[in-house]
């Protein structure tokens, strides 16, 4: 038997990043800062890399790990010598009790099922991806994703955060989503904050994910707008218009989801600097100043090597969704992106399809379309 003068000491956190892309690199010099800082967290933070080989011969993960540097996707950001890059997931993962799944979102499902029964079975989880998946049932949100296969608790992080400004420490804010368990959201908040990245927590699990998700739909109708040189003006009735469709469609899908969300980092802000500065905005210009005639698989292999667009392939979950409801209508922004992203309408069309949007009603009372 222990001695009874023994105090019993508190296990100590172990974080994991799952992800190593631009955001991913960012989000483990983040957490990596505090884990050093705060005692309640072990200190190393392994990084999971999806391993590639790069020009020089060699693979990404030993190049993170002997330069302390994501060269491909985080190239001249130091990261703390604390971060451990690691390219076999399963090794990855065996020892963390703190999940923070950060990748495009189209690899998640495929992901989470190579981690069933790998897992500590305290693990919890942060979703920092933007995005959905489309399922016969309906959109299953990302953290829903990985809650319902890997049987854990999901926290969402989403925020006005390019991830190349948080890299250089420029101040910007995220918002967490949690369902029900506060406490845990706090030590999430916790993990994150620094003087430089103010974290707060809101009880809107679905919100802030839709939110965060949305807004790249947007950003490809506002890049539209720049690409066709239409001024400031016409951008920023894109942004109101699409903000009010973010909302509507959020509120029909989960009637649950808060209105003071949108007000938060995650909403209104997140919307702002994606259509000012974000990749989604970029490609979109770059495919309307081309008339729609180079690809945005083209376009995202030439302007972002190697780093992923989320927002056409959301705008095409979005439209399912829609169209599976009978929403189209309703929501001419969406639908009109997707219908330019697939080639079907020219990149002027939105404007002439979304002036009609601005005219709808205001799709405040949504109850009665379920
Ligand atoms: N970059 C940003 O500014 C930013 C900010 C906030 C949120 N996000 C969100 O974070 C998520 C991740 O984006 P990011 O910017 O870190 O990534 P990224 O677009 O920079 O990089 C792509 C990543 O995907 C990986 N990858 C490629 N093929 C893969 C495969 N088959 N399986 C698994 N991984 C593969 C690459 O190794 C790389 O790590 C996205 O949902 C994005 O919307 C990004
Ligand atoms: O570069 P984007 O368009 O993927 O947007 C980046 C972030 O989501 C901004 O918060």
């Amino acid at each position: 038997m222990a001695p009874s003068n023994q105090l019993e000491v508190p296990q100590k956190s172990r974080v994991t990043v799952v992800g190593s892309g631009n955001w991913g690199s960012v989000a483990a010099k983040l957490i990596a800062f505090n884990t050093l800082h705060i005692n309640s967290f072990h200190d190393e933070v392994r990084m999971w890399v999806f391993e590639e080989t790069l020009p020089s011969g060699e693979n990404l993960s030993d190049v993170i790990n002997r330069t302390n540097e994501n060269v491909k996707y985080l190239p001249g950001i130091k990261l703390p010598k604390n971060v451990v890059a690691d390219p076999d997931i399963e090794h990855a993962v065996r020892d963390a009790n703190m999940l923070v799944f950060v990748t495009p979102h189209q690899f998640m499902e495929g992901i989470c099922k190579r981690l069933v029964g790998k897992i500590r079975e305290d693990a919890v989880a942060i979703s920092l991806i933007k995005g959905m998946e489309v399922k016969r049932e309906g959109p299953c949100m990302i953290s829903s994703l990985i809650s319902e296969i890997l049987g854990i608790s999901c926290c969402v992080l989403m925020g006005a955060n390019i991830a190349n400004e948080i890299a250089v420490e420029k101040f910007s804010e995220a918002t967490v989503g949690y369902r029900e368990n506060k406490e845990i959201a706090e030590k999430w908040v916790q993990l994150f904050n620094t003087p430089y990245f103010m974290v707060s927590a809101v009880q809107d699990v679905e919100g802030v994910e839709l939110c965060g998700t949305l807004k790249n739909v947007v950003a490809l109708a506002a890049g539209f707008v720049d690409g066709l040189e239409m001024g400031n003006n016409t951008k920023a009735a894109i942004m109101r218009i699409g903000l009010r469709e973010m909302k509507a469609l959020s509120k029909l899908l989960f009637p649950s989801v808060k209105d003071n969300t949108f007000f938060e980092s995650c909403g209104v802000a997140d919307l702002i600097t994606t259509c000012l500065g974000g990749r989604n905005r970029r490609c979109a210009d770059a495919f309307a100043r081309n008339g729609g005639k180079r690809s945005f698989d083209e376009l995202e292999a030439e302007m972002l090597q190697g780093q992923k667009l989320q927002g056409v392939s959301t705008a095409k979950e979005v439209y399912e969704v829609l169209s599976h409801r009978g929403w189209l209508e309703l929501f001419p922004l969406f639908t009109t992106v997707h219908e330019i992203c697939s080639g079907r309408l020219a990149p002027s069309a939105i404007v002439e399809y979304t002036e009609h949007s601005a005219r709808l009603p205001l799709l405040e009372s949504p109850v009665h379309l379920n």
